[in-house]
């Protein structure tokens, strides 16, 4: 059984986002999802975190439908941050305890000082890349099976880049599953084992990362400048 399985997926708003969407993930790997703006990755990721159930067909998570059970094995990062700006990184932290019992405050905030983030901060308070890195901190700092990452680096600099990078790395453990949505392919490609392309509301590629290099013998990115 894979940990990931969809079938013929469909949502629609004012038009079809998803259609006949078809997957299987297994466990253990770092999946990178692409596509143009507006493609439907941010609504494939709400799908799968429970927060989205006006969707037809079948997404199973280790063989159950979506749930609050499923939801407990997983650590969703919306693309923006979803608590109040108000909050200092106490009570972040606090907010977090109370919601998910799987978190981890004293790994919290050794990641938090491994970015060089103020303790005393309000959320406001903080740069666009400073609550990136917050947010990284707290999705990563929960024992969750699957992460699911909306577009979680899309405003920090190089070299904060990096180290969000190695800290998804180091942090990663065997039956993981990390799917991480970008338009920053070419930054994030040294993190990910696979790549899926969304277009059209379907996968219409899903790869591994070494496969494209292999047999194409060029960069992610060139990969999919070139198909689309
Ligand atoms: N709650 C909603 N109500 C109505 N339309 C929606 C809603 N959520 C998403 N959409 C529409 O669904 C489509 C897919 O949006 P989504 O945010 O999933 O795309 P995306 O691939 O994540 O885009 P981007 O790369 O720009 O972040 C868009 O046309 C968007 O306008």
């Amino acid at each position: 059984m894979s940990k990931l399985e969809i079938k013929n997926l469909n949502i629609n708003y004012k038009n079809k986002v998803l259609d006949d969407l078809n997957l299987e993930l297994d466990k253990g790997q770092i999946v990178g999802l692409v596509g143009p703006n507006g493609t439907g990755k941010s609504t494939l990721l709400r799908i799968l975190a429970g927060l989205e159930k006006t969707y037809k067909g079948e997404v199973l998570i280790d063989g159950e439908e979506i749930s609050h059970k499923t939801a407990d094995i997983l650590s969703y990062q919306p693309d923006k941050f979803a608590l109040s700006d108000r909050l200092s990184v106490k009570e972040v932290v606090n907010t977090y305890k109370l919601f998910f019992k799987d978190f981890d405050e004293d790994k919290f905030y050794k990641i938090y000082e491994e970015f060089k983030l103020p303790i005393k901060s309000k959320v406001k308070e903080m740069s666009k890349g400073m609550r990136e890195k917050m947010q990284i901190a707290l999705s990563l700092s929960r024992n969750a099976e699957i992460f699911l990452l909306d577009e979680p680096i899309s405003g920090v600099d190089p070299s904060a880049r990096k180290m969000i990078i190695q800290t998804i790395l180091n942090n990663f453990k065997e039956d993981n599953l990390i799917i991480l949505s970008t338009h920053l392919i070419n930054q994030i490609e040294p993190l990910l084992d696979r790549v899926l392309f969304l277009s059209d509301g379907k996968i219409t590629i899903n790869k591994r990362v070494d496969e494209i290099r292999s047999e194409e013998n060029m960069s992610i990115e060139d990969y999919f400048t070139e198909v689309f």
